[in-house]
């Protein structure tokens, strides 16, 4: 069987990383691409010249033409600008949109049955236009998000509770913003649903409360560290569990910005939900049981994705 071909639109430092973790575990061979002339192609030929220090079977190339993403299997999309302090994902959307027309249409002259995995913020909005620019199939096109968040969760638990995060499933739901929804009931620390490990003593209430917050801005937490761009190992490696879950048709529930047209009584948007992933991409949404104070904070972070996919519509008229 020929190998795989991973396409990665934006070969900055999500991209460059996704390159990374691609050509180590042998995904397949990996294309940058870039508008940045040199970039891709340095990138890819630095990590081209590591493959023989840990024997990695792989071809690494980088493109500023997308006849080379031609045929890819998957293609991960992280192209266009991040924010700096001061600035919050949405403020992104204009310059970003712009950059989602442009790779909609690569994609779709060159690899239309590539699954798509956008990482670009504002990102429920971004992979919105993303799937409309592309005219791809809803379930061939989700937005990582939620694995990010929920490995952030996880961690933030882990580290309180000094638990293996190996014995932590920590959901989150909705859009990737700072009203995202920290999913407090359905989420366990060595099986034991959140609210009970404050009943046994193992964190106080104030102590959840503040790693939900923590949660909800853990993207803003890093730019403030960094402050020349946003997290990116992390993100990275989120986006790398989805391609892999897709290439290897493993059936995982994640949670990704997934299409939902019915679930959660949505009428046709994408937003953060666990999915189950596999061959056929987001092959189905899993839906929680939401009480009425998660179903208020699940229904306010949708309405602030409603609010930037109109934004969208009204810059491009081509999307109304
Ligand atoms: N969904 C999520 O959870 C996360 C999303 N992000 C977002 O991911 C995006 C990328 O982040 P980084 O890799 O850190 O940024 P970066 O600035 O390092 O890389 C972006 C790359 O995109 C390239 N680019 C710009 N316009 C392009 C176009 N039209 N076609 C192809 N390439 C183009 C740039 O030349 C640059 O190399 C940002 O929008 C950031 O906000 C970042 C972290 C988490
Ligand atoms: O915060 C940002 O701008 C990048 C991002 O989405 C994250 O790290 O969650």
């Amino acid at each position: 069987m020929a190998r795989k071909k991973i396409a990665l639109i934006g070969s900055g430092m999500i991209g460059g990383t996704l390159a990374h973790i691609a050509a180590r575990e042998e995904l397949g061979d990996v294309v940058l691409f870039d508008i940045a002339e040199g970039l891709p192609q340095g990138k890819a030929l630095d990590l081209a010249e590591s493959t023989p220090v840990y024997n990695a079977s792989v071809s690494l190339k980088g493109a500023n033409d997308y006849a080379d993403i031609k045929g890819a299997d998957v293609c991960i999309v992280t192209a266009g600008v991040a924010r700096k302090p001061g600035m919050s994902r949405d403020d992104l959307l204009g310059i970003n949109l712009k950059v989602m027309k442009a790779v909609g249409e690569g994609l779709k002259a060159n690899c239309p049955d590539a699954f798509v995995i956008c990482i670009t913020n504002p990102l429920d909005a971004m992979v919105w236009a993303l799937q409309q620019f592309s005219g791809f199939k809803t379930n061939k096109v989700v937005g990582m998000a939620g694995v990010l968040d929920s490995s952030r969760f996880a961690y933030f638990l882990s580290e309180k509770t000094g638990v293996s995060v190996a014995d932590i499933h920590a959901w989150t739901l909705a859009g990737h913003g700072d009203d995202m929804v920290p999913m407090v009931r359905h989420s366990t620390v060595g099986g034991l649903p959140l609210p009970e490990l404050v009943k046994q003593g193992w964190m106080t209430q104030a102590d959840l409360d503040g790693i939900v917050d923590r949660t909800r801005k853990g993207g803003g937490e890093i730019v403030a560290l960094l402050k020349t761009g946003s997290a990116y190992y992390a993100p990275a490696e989120s986006a790398i569990s989805m391609a892999k879950a897709y290439l290897n048709d493993q059936k995982r529930v994640l949670p990704v910005a997934a299409w939902c047209q019915g679930e959660y009584g949505l009428d046709g948007m994408y937003v953060g939900v666990p999915a189950v992933l596999g061959a056929g991409g987001a092959e189905k949404v899993v839906e929680f049981d939401l009480n009425d104070a998660e179903r208020a904070m699940f229904a306010k972070s949708v309405t602030s994705v409603q609010g930037l996919i109109a934004a969208c519509k009204e810059i491009d008229g081509s999307l109304a």
